[in-house]
């Protein structure tokens, strides 16, 4: 018989602490209300997989998350990953940004431990509640030595998808989360059954190292949208933002009038990236619009949402748009 592995709960809030008035409240009930140690008595099956013990570290709905919120939690998580005692790390989430924290730990915690970010979409106090088996998971993935070096891992709904290319894509339904290249592989009854591993840098092969980073800088999203007005990148350009992501129509096309406008933003100072509203696909250099003349950045298939995370990671070592674009390209 094996030691068991020794696994650390980061907890954050979200629904998979959430607590609902009645069981039929699946979707009315206040999201981060539950503590991590109550998390843990209730799932008494944890400690046949692992040693767990767990740390609060916020208690909120993940859309409130700040970005200090975020080098907090990845300073914390690299520390425990440097650990002797500690075999892996899950952090419980609010669904809405999940993906986003996810991504910005595989990008900046160097470690080849696992770290598996998980949340749910009901409540605890809920009928058919998604929460104890999603954390169960997590734990299994976390403790298990086959899932080290894979990057950020999420474990939701049976899957084991990848921190970088997963997202919210379905609210209200517990198949949430989804992603275009597909999951990882998936999790049933404490087993890993692989099917595909990450091509793209990240933890251990990543070029940034959250315990280097003291700040984010200032990125924000406008949209793209018939009728599109220059009022939003105009008032992004004047607050100073060191990146505009510009969440495109179709292929991360731009409306003709507000083209002038980004590229005085450009001339001012600010990195412009072209990512696309369209959930899945991806944004080609020079297509739609003259990248290399207007000296913009392509987000290649991430999201606006994602597209920020890697810009503020990136501009914490470059403002330089070739070396940028190559970040775009190998994260
Ligand atoms: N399903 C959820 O976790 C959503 C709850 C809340 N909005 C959050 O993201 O924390």
């Amino acid at each position: 018989q094996q030691a068991l592995p020794n696994v650390v709960i980061l907890a954050t809030g979200g629904t998979i602490a959430g607590a609902g008035a009645s069981a039929v409240n699946s979707a009315t009930y206040a999201a981060a209300k539950v503590g991590v140690e109550k998390l843990i008595a209730g799932l008494p099956e944890l400690s046949k997989i692992a040693n767990v013990r767990g740390e609060q570290v916020f208690q909120v709905a993940s859309e409130s998350l700040t970005n200090d919120n975020l080098l907090t939690l990845a300073k914390r998580v690299s520390a425990l990953s440097k650990q002797a005692d500690v075999d892996g790390i899950v952090i419980t989430h609010g669904t809405d940004t999940l993906e986003e924290t996810a991504y910005f730990l595989t990008l900046t915690v160097h470690t080849s431990k696992p770290i598996v970010v998980v949340g749910s979409m009901r409540p605890g106090t809920a009928l058919s509640a998604d929460g104890a088996l999603n954390l169960y998971d997590a734990v299994s993935v976390a403790g298990s030595k086959d899932a080290a070096g894979k990057g950020v891992l999420v474990t939701m709904n049976d899957n084991i998808d990848s921190g970088r290319d997963v997202s919210k894509n379905v609210n209200i339904k517990t198949s949430a989360f989804s992603s275009q290249w597909g999951p990882l592989g998936m999790v049933v009854e404490g087993k890993n059954y692989w099917f595909r591993a990450p091509v793209k840098r990240h933890t251990m092969s990543s070029e940034f190292d959250i315990d280097a980073i003291t700040a984010l800088p200032p990125v924000e999203i406008a949209m793209g949208y018939e009728g599109v007005s220059s009022i939003a990148i105009d008032a992004l350009a004047k607050s100073g933002v060191k990146a505009i992501i510009h969440g495109g129509t179709g292929n991360g096309s731009v409306a003709n009038r507000i083209v002038p406008n980004l590229q005085k933003a450009r001339t001012d100072g600010a990195i412009i990236i072209r990512s696309s509203r369209v959930p899945d696909g991806f944004v080609i250099r020079n297509a739609e619009q003259p990248d290399d003349k207007y000296d913009w950045v392509v987000a290649h298939d991430l999201r606006p949402q994602k597209a920020r995370i890697l810009a503020m990671v990136a501009l914490t070592k470059t403002s330089d748009t070739k070396e940028l674009q190559r970040i775009f390209w190998e994260y």
